[in-house]
């Protein structure tokens, strides 16, 4: 897998996670407070959304999943630091007939997004901006935290998508970018390491002490991402 676009700090907490980190069934039964955050997984149908999902959730590669109606919902609770953290993973449906059901309240009170394109399907990709206007229209605020994932890669000679380009456009938006196979199990760890990089960043966030930004801040900074991917030169 590559990973890419990574700040050198991440790859270090990252590549150190090991099972410890999961929380024994003794310490699920204990009435130990968690911070519960909520990440939403979008893209287009069949990029494998709710595989990866299952893959971070569950272990296993899932076999012939159905179609994701609606939404999934799976959590995995972790100790990351002497922290009990929970990851609740919202498994959206990327099937257009299902999308309008994807009422406002998906998108409510997010955390963390994670956009998933197929390396086997360009139009996925290109169908990248669309999900990142998707947020915007449903007021997710350009401070949460977004990584953009390729998946499939163990479909080495059936790749259409060019690393290359997915930096370029993950760069234009200034998200991290992940390639990875929830198939290949050699990749599980890597699977983990896009969920917990979500976790460590969502777990050191400091709320902001003075006034959090104003609609209007938070549009020049959309206005300015916008600016930036339409220059980028890919
Ligand atoms: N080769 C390969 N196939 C994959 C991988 N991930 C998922 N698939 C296959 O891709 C197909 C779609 O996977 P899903 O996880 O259901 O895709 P989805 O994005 O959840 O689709 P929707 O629920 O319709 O939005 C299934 O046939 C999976 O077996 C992968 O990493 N490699
Ligand atoms: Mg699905």
């Amino acid at each position: 897998m590559a990973i890419i676009n990574k700040p050198a700090e991440q790859f270090d907490t990252v590549f150190s996670l090991n099972d410890s980190l999961e929380l024994s069934s003794h310490h699920e039964h204990e009435h130990v407070q968690s911070r519960i955050f909520k990440i939403i997984v979008i893209g287009d149908s069949n990029v494998g959304k709710t595989c990866l999902t299952y893959r971070f959730c569950g272990s296993a590669f899932l076999k012939n999943p159905e179609a994701t109606i609606g939404v999934d919902f799976r959590e995995r609770t972790l100790e990351l630091d002497g922290e009990r953290i929970k990851l609740q993973i919202w498994d959206t449906a990327g099937q257009e007939r299902f999308r309008k059901s994807m009422v406002e309240h998906y998108y409510r009170s997010v955390h963390a997004v994670i956009f998933v394109y197929d390396v086997t399907s360009l139009s996925s990709f290109e169908g990248i901006p669309e999900w990142v206007e998707e947020c915007k229209r449903h007021s997710v605020g350009p401070l949460v935290p977004r990584i953009i994932v390729g998946n499939k890669c163990d479909l080495r000679d059936r790749r259409e998508v060019p690393t290359s380009a997915a930096q370029c456009l993950a760069d234009s938006y200034n998200f991290p970018l992940f390639e990875t196979s929830a198939k290949d199990p050699a990749e599980k760890e890597h699977v983990d390491a896009i969920f917990l990089t979500l976790a460590y960043r969502l777990k050191c966030h400091k709320p902001l002490r003075l006034k959090e930004p104003s609609e209007s801040n938070m549009r020049n900074l959309w206005d300015q991402r916008e600016q930036e991917a339409a220059t980028c030169q890919c």
